[in-house]
């Protein structure tokens, strides 16, 4: 039994190492499949960890980007208020800007309103003013026609006791020289030339009556000594006995007319000591402003515009080319034209004694010998002369046209090239409707001076007339020294109307004309 105990006890024994080996390696395998699980978990985990830890780092990225946006709204916010601030200050001053400037508006209108109200006032004082000093004129001027007459009849009555003395010496001088006799022909001349200088003055004046010449319109009327600084010699005594007639006549006439008046003394027409005086001339140069052409235009115009009949008388002595044995009471034109230059004529296209609708004064202005003169020939007598002499001063022609069934009388005032006339040419652009520039295409130097003419035109003008540029003498091709190219391009340039024309054929002369009047 012991045994059997002893067996059994061994038995156990066995079978409880056996499980106590099967426990231990069930524990094993457990604790083996525990770490494992235990280490897969762990990764697991540690992974989990490590992307939680990635978004935490991408969370607190973003975070702080969000800050930055944060601070920057806030900057923003913290600018946008000052510059709020700011505005509001701005508004605040234009504001009471913009009253103060209403306030001065108002003043300034006020105060405009008051200045018109003056200057109308001053207008009405001055038109008041402008008819008695008118009225004064007036009277001046009737005052000085009866002095002119006084004189006339004084000259007459010294001339007459001139010649009875005279008849008297002229036995006892029959002998003497004839430049003596030249002489005191000459002075007995120097009053004649005086009062006949004052009768001219006077006929001028009359002229100006009889046109009704207005105070806004004064006549200029320069009587040019074109030999004030010629060759022409003279002596002292004969300068001085001139200079003492003439010098009166230099004047400024009271009347408010501008009158130079000055003989002209032609070198070698009078012979010395041939008795024969020498010839005087009287040039007139009349101003722009002395319009005939409201006579013209008022129905007068069949009669001749001529009001001066002894430079009528002259031109013809002139024209004829007659020595003059009279006394100097006679006057011989200068002008080799065939007539006095500022003689005013008149010439009329188509013989219509039709009064012009409108009148255009046109001035033309060039270098000289471009040929302003043969061109306003050509125009209004259909001729051509050559070998011209130069323009004296200003002279003017009518040439009424027919333009798109109108008729417009053209005043076209031929100006001297000279440079020592371009002061007087310069006032005639004025009261302008039209300027005409002329060169000459066979000489380089006129275009050149185009430039010149044309500001001497803008600044006395503006732009507010047309200017024709004419490029003359075309029918002398061969010595053509502008091409017709130079003149377009300027014309282009200076928005001016142009043409190429010829004085001697008429080519293009009066088609200018006609666009420029158009
Ligand atoms: N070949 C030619 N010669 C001309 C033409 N026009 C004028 N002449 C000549 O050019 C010269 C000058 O002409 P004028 O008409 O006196 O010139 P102007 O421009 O009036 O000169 P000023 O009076 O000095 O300003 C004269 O000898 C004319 O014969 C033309 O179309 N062709």
């Amino acid at each position: 039994m012991l045994m059997k105990i002893a067996a059994y006890d061994e038995e156990i024994q066995h079978l409880y190492e056996e499980m106590e080996q099967q426990i231990k390696s069930e524990r094993e395998q457990f604790l083996l499949k525990d770490t494992e699980r235990f280490q897969a978990r762990s990764r697991e985990l540690e992974k989990k960890l490590s992307a939680k830890e990635q978004e935490l780092e991408r969370l607190i990225q973003k975070q702080s980007r969000l800050e930055g946006q944060c601070t920057a709204l806030h900057n923003d916010k913290h600018e946008t208020k000052a510059e709020n601030t700011k505005l509001r200050l701005t508004n605040q001053e234009l504001a009471r800007e913009l009253e103060r400037t209403s306030r001065e508006l108002q003043e300034a209108q006020q105060q405009l309103e008051s200045l018109q109200r003056e200057a109308c006032e001053l207008q009405q004082e001055k038109e008041m003013e402008v008819c008695r000093v008118t009225e004064s004129l007036q009277r001046e001027k009737s005052g000085l026609l009866k002095q002119l007459d006084f004189l006339r009849e004084r000259n007459k009555h010294l001339r007459d006791e001139r010649d009875i003395s005279f008849q008297k010496d002229k036995a006892a001088k029959a002998n003497t020289a004839a430049s003596k006799a030249s002489r005191k022909q000459r002075s007995g001349s120097v009053i004649g030339k005086y009062v006949d200088g004052r009768e001219i003055l006077g006929r001028a004046l009359f002229s100006a009556a009889s046109r009704q010449v207005s105070l806004h319109f004064h006549i200029d009327i320069f009587i040019i000594s074109s030999y004030a600084s010629s060759s022409c010699p003279r002596s002292d005594s004969q300068s001085v006995e001139e200079d003492e007639a003439f010098g009166i006549l230099r004047r400024r006439s009271s009347l408010g007319l501008n009158a130079y008046l000055a003989a002209e003394e032609e070198s070698g027409t009078g012979e010395p000591g041939t008795g024969v005086p020498r010839r005087h001339a009287l040039r007139r140069i009349i101003s722009i402003e002395e319009d005939p052409l409201p006579q013209l235009l008022e129905g007068g115009f069949e009669k001749p515009l001529s009001k001066c009949p002894e430079e009528e008388e002259v031109f013809d002595q002139g024209a004829e080319g007659q020595s003059v044995t009279a006394p100097a009471l006679e006057l011989i034109p200068m002008s080799p034209r065939g007539q006095p230059v500022g003689k005013e004529a008149l010439y009329k296209e188509e013989n219509t004694p039709s009064t012009p609708d409108r009148l255009f004064k046109i001035v033309f202005v060039g270098d000289s010998a471009v040929g302003k003169t043969s061109f306003l020939r050509r125009i209004c007598e259909a001729r051509f002369s050559p070998g011209m002499a130069a323009t004296v001063g200003i002279d003017y022609r009518v040439k009424t046209v027919t333009v798109d069934n109108a008729q417009v009388a053209l005043q076209l005032w031929d100006t001297a090239g000279q440079e020592r006339y371009r002061c007087v040419t310069q006032q005639f652009f004025r009261k302008a409707d039209g300027v005409v520039v002329m060169y000459d295409l066979t000489a380089k130097q006129s275009f050149l001076s185009i430039r010149q003419w044309l500001s001497s035109v803008e600044e006395a003008v503006g732009d507010r007339i047309p200017v024709l540029l004419l490029g003359n003498k075309l029918d002398n091709e061969k010595e053509r020294e502008v091409p017709r190219g130079l003149g377009e391009q300027l014309a282009k340039d200076n928005s001016l109307i142009f043409y190429e024309c010829s004085a001697c054929s008429g080519h293009n002369t009066k088609e200018s004309l006609l666009h420029l009047a158009r």
